[in-house]
């Protein structure tokens, strides 16, 4: 730990003092903005309070190689910063941490632009994204729905399961989804038909940003994996769980899960997050990890202790100003695998990463089934709608709906931090 997270430190930015607020100066998270509707170019940005620190107007001002990382996330994405690296990454918080804290406004000042006239962009260029299943218990059920006889397979404990996702169609916070098309089998029928998907679902994600990259056949230690890792987002998987079901073996999710996946604009460096971490345990009866996936610095600190929620809101809930409504509510501290060991098995045999690339974490649902991370789960296949305030009920998605995800890190003796949001909304489909 060092100064960034004493919990005492505050900024002469007054709305970043205020409890609770998920952007206070120990968090400094980054992101990629402009004016609304400006002409504006996008640059990088570090969130305080209710205000954003414009990275190329602050650059002049800072010095070292705080400047030549604010420097490198002047653009219009944050690659440049990223393959950096940590230590890059971590001076610019430093100083940007020291010129925000105080009673007297500095400098920076001048380079201030209020988060309620920005626009975010996809904070990276994401070359390559892949999705893990890092949650046992969202493992467990649903692999219960699509395989009843089987449904935690005997690979899950040993290897951390993933599959390549899409990166053209992931989408920053705000994104609009169409309703995906697909091939689907009802149960019974003896030919599938395309149509749109009739259960479509979201998935309670975090977003993994990588920072300086691998070369080629060179893998990533267990213990210098977080040294690859820029930061955390929110992210949310969209998921046509009937095409899915149809298609998906034997070679895993493919057009159920590529038509979109969305993230929050800021992303929450490892830094900011440190105060959070919690020994990494294992079950009675889990199997010993490979000597790849385990160590004992690893065993010591690298779980982290991040609660995600989701809400929902439909277009009469809005029409009538009903606020959304929690449909789930987990914690990252439950997943089976860490961040570290994502990266360690992404790259133990030799796979490159690169800065920008995004892994997301798999859906995070908690030991108890109201910790569920999607409607699949909560909905036990669909058979058991959600019911939400104002009487109205789900099963899986309809158009107009509006998806919500939320996080934030919180312990006695440190002050609370939060990732935002991500938020989307459901469209028709196409007509066919
Ligand atoms: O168990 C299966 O066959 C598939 C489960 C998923 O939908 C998993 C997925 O996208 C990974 C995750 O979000 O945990
Ligand atoms: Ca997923
Ligand atoms: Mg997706």
């Amino acid at each position: 730990m060092n100064e960034t997270h004493d919990p005492a430190r505050h900024s002469w930015v007054p709305s970043a003092n205020t409890p609770g607020h998920d952007f206070p100066i120990q968090n400094l998270p980054f992101a990629v903005f402009r004016r609304a509707g400006s002409a504006e170019a996008w640059r990088g940005g570090v969130a305080i309070g209710d205000e954003i620190v414009d990275l190329a107007a602050a650059a002049g001002l800072l010095d070292g190689l705080a400047a030549e990382a604010a420097r490198a996330a002047s653009g219009d994405s944050l690659n440049a910063l990223m393959a950096k690296g940590q230590f890059s990454a971590s001076a610019l918080r430093l100083a940007l941490s020291r010129a925000l804290a105080g009673d007297s406004p500095t400098a920076l000042s001048r380079c201030l632009v209020p988060q309620r006239d920005a626009e975010y962009h996809v904070p990276a260029r994401i070359g390559d994204y892949t999705d893990f299943y890092t949650s046992v218990h969202h493992a467990t059920r649903v692999g219960a729905l699509f395989r009843p006889d089987a449904p935690l397979l005997p690979n899950y404990k040993w290897v951390p399961i993933g599959y390549h996702g899409r990166s053209s169609s992931i989408g920053v916070s705000g994104q609009q989804v169409r309703r995906p098309h697909g091939q689907t089998m009802a149960p019974g029928a003896t030919a599938p038909v395309l149509a749109p998907s009739a259960r479509l679902d979201y998935e309670l994600e975090l977003g993994v940003f990588i920072g300086a990259g691998n070369p080629l056949g060179e893998p990533v230690a267990l213990d210098a994996a977080e040294s690859h890792v820029f930061g955390l987002c929110l992210l949310n998987d969209w998921s046509a769980r009937d095409v899915q079901g149809w298609e998906y073996q034997p070679l895993g999710p493919f057009l159920a899960k590529n038509f979109a996946t969305t993230i929050s604009p800021w992303i929450v460096t490892l830094e900011a997050l440190e105060p959070f971490r919690l020994p990494w345990t294992r079950a009675e009866g889990d199997p010993q990890p490979l000597p790849y996936l385990d160590s004992a610095g690893h065993r010591q600190r690298a779980a982290i202790d991040i609660q995600v929620t989701a809400a929902l809101q439909t277009a009469a809930m809005r029409g009538k100003g009903d606020a959304a409504a929690a449909v789930s509510r987990s914690s990252f501290r439950h997943a089976y695998w860490s961040v570290a060991q994502m990266v360690a098995h992404h790259t133990v045999n030799g796979c490159n990463l690169q800065p920008g690339d995004l892994l997301g974490t798999g859906t995070q649902s908690g030991p108890d089934e109201s910790e569920s991370g999607s409607l699949i789960e909560l909905t036990r296949g669909g058979k058991q709608p959600v019911v939400l305030p104002g009487g109205e009920s789900r099963t899986f998605l309809q158009d107009g709906d509006t998806v919500t995800f939320t996080a934030w890190c919180e312990r006695d003796g440190a002050r609370r931090i939060g990732f935002g949001r991500v938020e989307g909304t459901v469209l028709p489909a196409h007509p066919a």
